[in-house]
């Protein structure tokens, strides 16, 4: 008998407050280092979409940034850019962290989905880390304030049920077209994966004695003719001197560390052999300031 089933696609927003682990997941569905992971919040701070393609359907995920309270003009740029995707998905799943249970980050993001008309799915992660009796008065303290389409419990990092959430999106979707090619696992520019990869590098070496707040301006990649080397080349934007000093290092060890680092990475990434070029720059107060987070491609046409 000839095969009915109908292609299906659609977007799918995840969004949750930072370190639900929405990269976890992304990482586990698509198979490919594609979403930076970190024990710290704030990693992830532009879309990324993942593609997942099978025979008969396309799943394009986009991986919001850690929503939070805007305390400046980041925080403002993020939510306005989150906001605009929950309209404009097919579905959006809500994770949460059942270790942490409901707090006010969670709020704040159901005051946000509050008025979206997308399909919302409560998606309940790191399950391996309590026992299941916790799990349904958690379910209800959840429903209490939101309708959910569907709750699903799972553990991105362990594996469990996620083929389960699964299938539960792909029933929500609708008919539709492969929009991406099948060997395409993200559509987001080279750059900004580039540019994450070193900061990924540079917040991990320096442990917790660089903020959050640096960020990674790729100045140039150029491939000369014939030549199997690409160049590329990047500056770390930090606040403050002192922190310069860090991120350089003794004698420049640590940055010669981040740099040696990220260039694996990115190699991997590219297929070919990197050679990087890193400078580190201070400028100060740099998340207050709009314009520069247009040079640093945060542009709110994007969103
Ligand atoms: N025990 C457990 N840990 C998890 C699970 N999923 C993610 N984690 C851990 O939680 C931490 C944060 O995970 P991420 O995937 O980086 O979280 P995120 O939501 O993408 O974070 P942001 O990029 O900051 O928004 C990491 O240390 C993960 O290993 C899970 O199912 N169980």
């Amino acid at each position: 008998m000839e095969n009915q089933t109908k292609h299906k696609s659609g977007f799918i927003s995840i969004v949750g407050r930072p370190n639900v682990g929405k990269s976890t997941f992304l990482n586990r569905v698509i198979g490919q280092k594609i979403a930076i992971m970190s024990d710290k919040p704030q990693t992830t701070r532009n879309k990324i979409q993942g593609v997942l393609t099978t025979n008969d359907s396309q799943l394009i995920f986009i991986d919001t940034p850690g929503i939070h309270k805007p305390k400046h003009k980041l925080g403002d740029f993020m939510i306005k850019m989150a906001t605009n995707t929950f309209r404009e998905v097919d579905l959006i799943l809500f994770m949460v962290n059942v270790d942490e249970g409901l707090g006010r980050g969670d709020e704040f993001i159901m005051d946000l989905l509050k008025d979206v008309k997308t399909p919302v799915f409560l998606v309940l992660n790191k399950i391996d880390t309590i026992h299941p009796d916790k799990l349904l008065p958690m379910i209800d303290q959840y429903r209490t304030r939101q309708t959910f389409q569907e709750v699903v419990p799972i553990s991105a990092l362990e594996g469990n049920n996620v083929e389960t959430l699964l299938e539960q999106i792909l029933e929500n979707l609708p008919e539709g077209p492969q929009y991406y090619p099948a060997d395409q696992i993200t559509d987001h520019p080279e750059r900004f994966i580039i540019s994450e990869l070193i900061r990924e590098k540079a917040l991990h070496l320096t442990r917790e004695e660089i903020p959050h707040s640096i960020a990674v301006s790729i100045e140039k990649i150029s491939k000369e003719e014939g030549k199997e080397l690409i160049n590329v080349m990047a500056t770390i934007i930090v606040e403050r001197d002192s922190q310069k000093g860090i991120v350089i290092g003794k004698r420049g060890a640590m940055l010669k560390e981040i740099g040696q680092r990220a260039r694996e990475d990115i190699e991997n990434l590219l297929g070919s052999k990197v050679y990087l070029e890193l400078w580190v720059k201070v400028q100060k107060d740099w998340r207050n300031k709009a314009s520069n987070l247009r040079d640093f491609g945060f542009k709110e046409d994007d969103y």
